[in-house]
């Protein structure tokens, strides 16, 4: 009988096996199919096929799947029919129909076209109608005339050069006077400039203490926030003690804030709600439907919820598209106000050369003028055009000279035990991949670079493991340690101790790497690590045209973590693939809010 009972789910047949064996769903799919196709006595192949086909979609950042949509790659599947298929659906056991039914235990849920996952729809729904609350609110009492004064004051603080753009202004007025908004726009649009402009405003108009929190998806992001805000901000301003009313507590990761425990529970939550008057969540094109849930479900009615990132950039890890879903689908300032919450900063006030004009063309998916530009190699821009292969020393070529200057500094650094001065050196340059594995790979890149450091510098790698200028990826969050996934870090001697030295603002914090479990060396990262991150050179190693990562987001998000310089290698089939392909999540939220 066990054997039975283990046997049944694990065999793909009919429409299963054919889509599984054309890469279209995954054999965790297919076991959960049948294993509720026995636990349901639901045996329709398509029913089947939709459930696999739903977890698919989730794994690949969707949060439903689209019954209707034309598929790509559908060449001679048997699709089934978007009407017939939606009808079947419509009577399974497995399916509860329409938004408005009550969750009943049945593991999907239709909506219209869309089959969700029940708990993701649960999620989409939870943001939706909490986003719908806040909205219904009546704003914040402040005087416009007030806000307005203030902004103005403050804008004309700084220097005359420095002064707010309307933009800017309009931003600042927006998110004080209303509980639920975005600031959205692209690297150096002023953001943080915008932020700081707020934190000031708010303190202009308050006349009591008001508490602010400041929060990024990954710990680098929250620390580099925390820094230009500093910057941003007047050495008295920056002190605490200054403000008038605001007690603005340090910037922290969104889990950190929302006291995330193993398992993904919450210590804060609807009953234990965020105490802070005013919450600026910062890189929020990171956050994914579940997180945004979370959050959503801990924010008091009277806390400000300002939300700032880019939305043309890769979207979170975990499924959704949050911030794109809200600014495409906009957000009314107050219910029934044809007034938007979304201000928009398109003015790069730190790039302007041949950076910011790639980024355009890519953005504006022009081929042509991306190429064209390329081809011309103005300062700050090189393309080896090649189809990458760490394994091939031509293409490692023109990299070569960059990983071993980059490689010597952080050796030498290390050794002097400058732990400022190592990570400064660890962020002049990075080799950014679309992929972990492969030819294409951080992987494969990375060794291909410790390979060269081995040869070019001397005694380079002789200390063991923990050898002095190694480069190191963290892999797994350790709350207990205060180091988090993807945090970066260097191999460093201090006071005769060997230490890893992790990026954190101005102050790098020290581990014993004996107490790091999940570490990697780190040579080369996915574009997807380096968001919320900025390097003064970046070399973006771009996959064949075939790859389905390549698209325009992934190619911008790449090519905006270059302060100064960018260097493309891929052929122009693939730049030309990457502009012209939008990456494509499926989710209702935009529709909804
Ligand atoms: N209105 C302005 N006038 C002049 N300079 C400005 C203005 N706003 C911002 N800047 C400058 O532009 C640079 C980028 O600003 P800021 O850091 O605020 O942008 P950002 O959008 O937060 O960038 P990123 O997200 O890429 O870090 C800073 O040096 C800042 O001082």
């Amino acid at each position: 009988m066990t054997d039975e009972v283990f046997e049944v789910p694990v065999v793909a047949t009919g429409l299963l096996a054919e889509f599984a064996a054309a890469g279209l769903i995954s054999a965790s799919g297919v076991h959960l199919a049948r294993t509720l196709s026995w636990l349901t006595g639901e045996c329709r192949d398509e029913v089947l096929l939709a459930v696999a086909l739903c977890l698919r979609a989730q794994d690949s950042g969707s949060v439903c799947l689209p019954l209707d949509e034309p598929h790509s790659v559908a060449g001679e599947l048997p699709w089934p029919d978007p009407a017939g298929w939606q009808l079947l659906l419509a009577e399974s056991p497995l399916v509860v129909v329409g938004a408005e039914a009550a969750a009943n235990q049945r593991p999907l849920r239709l909506i219209g076209h869309r089959l969700y996952l029940e708990r993701n729809w649960q999620s989409e729904e939870a943001v939706r109608t909490a986003l719908a609350q806040r909205i219904a609110l009546p704003p914040p009492a402040l005087d416009r005339q007030a806000v307005a004064d203030a902004v103005m004051r403050v804008s004309r603080q700084r220097s005359a050069a420095q002064e707010l753009t309307a933009d800017q202004c309009a931003a600042v007025d927006t998110s004080v006077s209303t509980w639920t908004s975005v600031i959205a726009g692209g690297p150096g649009t002023g953001k943080t400039t915008t932020i700081a402009g707020l934190l000031r405003v708010l303190d202009d108009l308050v006349t009591h203490r008001t508490s602010v929190a400041l929060a990024s998806f990954t710990g680098k992001a929250a620390a580099r926030m925390q820094q230009s805000l500093d910057a941003s901000l007047s050495g008295s301003d920056r002190d605490g003690a200054v403000w008038k009313h605001l007690q603005v507590q340090p910037a922290t990761t969104l889990h950190a804030l929302l006291g995330a425990r193993p398992g993904g529970r919450m210590t804060r939550d609807a009953g234990n709600p965020l105490p802070h008057d005013l919450l600026i969540i910062d890189e929020m094109s990171m956050v994914s439907l579940d997180l945004m849930a979370a959050l959503m479900a801990a924010l008091r009615p009277g806390t400000r919820l300002v939300m700032v990132g880019d939305p043309h950039q890769l979207s979170s890890v975990d499924a959704g598209a949050v911030l794109a879903d809200i600014v495409s689908a906009g957000l009314p300032a107050a219910g029934g106000s044809p007034r938007s919450a979304i201000t928009v900063l398109t003015h790069s006030h730190r790039f302007a050369g041949p950076i910011q004009h790639l980024a355009d063309a890519i953005l504006a998916s022009r081929a042509d003028d991306v190429l064209d530009l390329l081809a011309s190699a103005p300062d700050g821009l090189t393309w080896a055009q090649t189809d990458p292969d760490p394994v091939l020393v031509e293409t490692l070529n023109p990299l070569t000279a960059d990983v071993v200057t980059q490689g010597r500094a952080m050796v030498s650094a290390a050794r002097a035990g400058d732990a400022v001065q190592a990570l400064s050196a660890m962020d002049a340059h990075r080799v950014l991949c679309a992929h972990r594995q492969g030819r294409y790979g951080v992987g494969g890149w990375s060794r291909a670079a410790e390979a060269e450091l081995r040869r070019a510098i001397l005694g380079y790698g002789r200390e063991g493991e923990w050898y002095l200028g190694r480069p190191v990826l963290i892999t797994r969050n350790a709350p207990d340690l205060q180091i988090s996934n993807g945090d970066t870090g260097v191999v460093v001697r201090i006071d005769g101790q060997i230490q890893v030295a992790l990026s954190s603002g101005d102050n790098p914090r020290l581990r014993s790497p004996w107490l790091l479990d999940s570490s990697e060396t780190m040579h080369a990262m996915t574009v997807h690590k380096s968001q919320g991150s900025e390097y003064d050179a970046v070399t973006v190693v771009l996959p064949s045209a075939e790859s389905p990562l390549l698209t325009r987001e992934l190619f911008y998000t790449a090519v905006t973590r270059a302060r100064q310089r960018v260097r493309i290698v891929g052929t122009a089939e693939a730049i030309r693939q990457a502009v012209t392909t939008a990456a494509r999540r499926a989710t209702g939220l935009g529709g909804r809010v």
